[in-house]
């Protein structure tokens, strides 16, 4: 998991860097709405995760999950911030 994350989130700032004509990584980084674009996208993805939740459905909570870890994860790049900053709030809770 850990890797996963790293990789994703490598992945991540390389689209805030490098800011290709095809990443939707890179649509949310230049969206006229700026940080709104990722914020929405949140709430909406925490509501239908709610909704998968409701129904038992294990495969959509699983989808819906990764759609909040992932923009989560922008958002974290957004902020200028990294995943060292999650961990450290997680582990201090320990
Ligand atoms: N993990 C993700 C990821 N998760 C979600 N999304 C996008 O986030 C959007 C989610 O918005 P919506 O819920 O409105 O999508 P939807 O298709 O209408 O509905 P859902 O079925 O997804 O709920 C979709 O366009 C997804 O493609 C992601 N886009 C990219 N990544 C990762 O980022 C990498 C780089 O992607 P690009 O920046 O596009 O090159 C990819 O290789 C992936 O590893």
């Amino acid at each position: 998991m850990d890797d996963v994350l790293e990789e994703l989130f490598a992945v991540i700032e390389d689209r805030k860097e490098t800011l290709p004509e095809d990443s939707y990584t890179a649509s949310l980084f230049t969206h006229e709405k700026g940080e709104n674009a990722v914020l929405e996208k949140l709430g909406e993805e925490s509501t239908e995760l709610v909704l998968a939740a409701k129904d038992d459905d294990h495969e959509e909570i699983a989808h819906e999950g990764a759609d909040i870890v992932y923009h989560l994860l922008v958002l974290l790049a957004m902020k200028d911030m990294d995943l060292a900053d999650l961990e450290a709030e997680l582990e201090a809770r320990r």
